[in-house]
């Protein structure tokens, strides 16, 4: 689940876009620590620094800040749901032509193959990675070439934008730079993946107003940006020098249905999210939470709670507000190690496991002899859950139960959170029974969908157009739709690619993420590293271009 950002100075002269751009990614970098990117514009000419890793070692704690002047630019966290970790797909992607067009995605599209078909016969596009989201930008940049136009307009940039919808299946939130022109942001046709604008005046040209996007309001409002609106399904908004926004319709939206993950795991608390505060949102999940707590295990389980201790840090909010519902002492019975960051959307299981532990420990004496109800917000693989209930028993509790903020999850994220392989949950096949016994847990409760969908509504402000949300991890429908074989395509990928881990021997638990390659890209298209790429999950492999022949 990324982060995407873009900003327009409106001083011209204004050489310091990345300056803004940088600490946004800060406050963004929640949303993917795999690697991050700049890429900015000055006088038409395009800079960029990407690579492997938080923001602060990318840009070197802001030296390479430096080599990056311009007005205007766009930036990016990676969380990758889609080919592999290597930097060379480390985004914002850049392509020279038209324009010099560049862009950052979150999001994951479902159709890749046939897309690189389409970009390879048809569009005659060469595409350097395994990363969907470079298929994305060349779908829209070969529909602005067949404009046949050698300078582009605002319309242009909105007409191009109808074949990305035409032919990109999949949810997406986009910005996009066109060097020297202006910046633009999008999103798919049922709002799946979140994107809002604000404004702030300029501070160094009176009259003047600086206009900035991200996937979250809170990178807004930390940059004094205010006005802040959200941009619509199937809706895009163009900022060109000079000029105020211009928003279109360019297709009728599907539905307005936001990934309900963003509520409960992925976004900021701080963030309000297409009229929903997350926190808010988070409390009523732990209202709601103690109300199903009570009818699944009944009064007499729910008397003998002694305290209610939250697993750091998302469900810090559901814990506090699921206690006052209940009556019951709230505790944090773990300390949050701050130098480790989220475990889940590490990029294998055994960092994952490993992890767990570096980042959390339990104060004993706030466990011992006590019957303790442990919140979390998910339980996904379980990693998380069965690494700490065993340490609360190590702690001699005297009972352990789990209560998770989300329903069961039994299907794939295909939306730009990469779960895990279906037989990897913990719900997969199992009964709630089942799973407590996994978790070793004496007793298990599931927030409902009805009551998690509830949550986030009730935190819904009056402007708030959501309708519904996306839930397919809950229930296997998608509100896109997948295409025939889709999952099954995704399974053998996976196979596939732990398989040629596993032969290189690069598949060790635990190994060390800082070995991969970090590259600074200046004025240039994506470039393959020579790193080793042991992503144990989804690759696609580029049989369309490697098997081209130029005879
Ligand atoms: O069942 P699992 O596979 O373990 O996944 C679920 C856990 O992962 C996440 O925590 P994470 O450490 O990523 O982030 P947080 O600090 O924001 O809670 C989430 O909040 C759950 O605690
Ligand atoms: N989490 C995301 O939004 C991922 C974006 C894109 N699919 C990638 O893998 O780079
Ligand atoms: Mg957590």
């Amino acid at each position: 689940m990324c982060g995407i950002v873009a900003l327009l100075l409106g001083d011209p002269k204004a050489t310091t876009a990345a300056i803004d751009i940088h600490e946004s990614l800060y406050y963004l970098q929640h949303r993917g620590q795999d690697a991050a990117g700049i890429t900015v514009s000055q006088g038409g000419r395009v800079y960029q620094a990407k690579g492997n890793g938080l923001v602060s070692k990318v840009m070197n704690d802001g030296a390479r800040l430096q080599q990056l002047p311009g007005n205007l630019g766009i930036g990016h966290l990676r969380y990758p749901t889609a080919g592999t970790s290597s930097v060379s797909e480390a985004q914002p992607f850049y392509v020279n032509t038209p324009f010099g067009l560049c862009m950052s995605v979150n999001g994951n599209l479902v159709n890749t193959e046939e897309l690189r078909r389409f970009l390879d016969v048809e569009a005659r596009r060469h595409i350097n990675s395994d990363s969907d989201s470079e298929l994305l930008l060349n779908v829209y940049a070969h529909s602005l070439t067949e404009l046949g136009k050698s300078r582009a307009n605002s319309e242009d940039i909105f007409t191009a934008l109808r074949a990305v919808y035409d032919k990109c299946q999949g949810a997406f939130a986009c910005t996009v730079m066109i060097a020297g022109f202006g910046i633009l942001g999008f999103r798919d046709a049922n709002g799946i993946r979140p994107l809002c604008i604000g404004s702030r005046p300029s501070a160094t040209l009176e009259g003047a107003t600086d206009y900035f996007m991200a996937s979250e309001s809170v990178a807004l409002t930390q940059l004094g940006f205010s006005n802040i609106r959200n941009i619509k399904p199937g809706e895009a908004v163009f900022v060109q020098k000079g000029c105020a926004p211009i928003f279109r319709q360019v297709v009728t939206p599907r539905s307005y249905s936001p990934d309900i993950f963003e509520y409960v795991y992925f976004a900021r608390p701080d963030t309000v999210m297409d009229g929903i505060s997350v926190y808010r949102s988070r409390q009523n999940m732990g209202i709601e939470l103690a109300k199903t707590m009570r009818e699944v295990l009944g009064d007499k389980i729910i008397d003998e709670i002694d305290v209610v201790v939250p697993v750091p840090e998302t469900s810090n909010t559901s814990a506090a507000a699921l206690a006052a519902q209940l009556n019951k002492p709230y505790s944090n019975g773990f300390v949050k190690n701050r130098y480790v960051f989220r475990t889940f959307i590490l990029p294998n299981q055994g960092l994952r496991k490993k992890s767990v532990r570096r980042k959390l420990s339990p104060i004993e004496c706030e466990f011992e002899g006590r019957n303790v109800l442990l919140v979390d917000d998910s339980l996904v693989r379980g990693t998380t859950s069965r690494e700490i209930v065993q340490m609360v028993r190590e702690c001699k509790a005297k009972k352990v139960i789990f209560a998770s903020c989300s329903p069961k999850i039994t299907n794939q994220h295909i939306y730009g959170i990469d779960l895990a392989d279906p037989a990897e949950l913990a719900a997969h096949g199992r009964t709630t029974e089942e799973i407590a016994k996994h978790i070793q847990a004496d007793h298990l409760v599931y927030l409902t969908l009805e009551g998690m969908k509830a949550a986030c509504m009730d935190a819904a402000d009056k402007d708030s157009l959501v309708e519904d949300f996306e839930v397919g991890v809950f229930t296997g429908k998608y509100v896109t739709g997948v295409p025939e074989g889709y999952h099954e395509h995704l399974s053998s990928l996976r196979k596939g690619k732990k398989r040629q881990a596993e032969a290189a021997g690069l598949a060790s638990e635990g190994r060390d993420e800082s070995t991969r390659n970090a590259v600074l890209v200046t004025n240039s298209g994506p470039v393959n590293d020579a790193g080793p790429e042991y992503r144990e999950d989804i690759s696609i492999h580029n049989f369309a271009t490697e098997n081209r022949n130029h005879e």
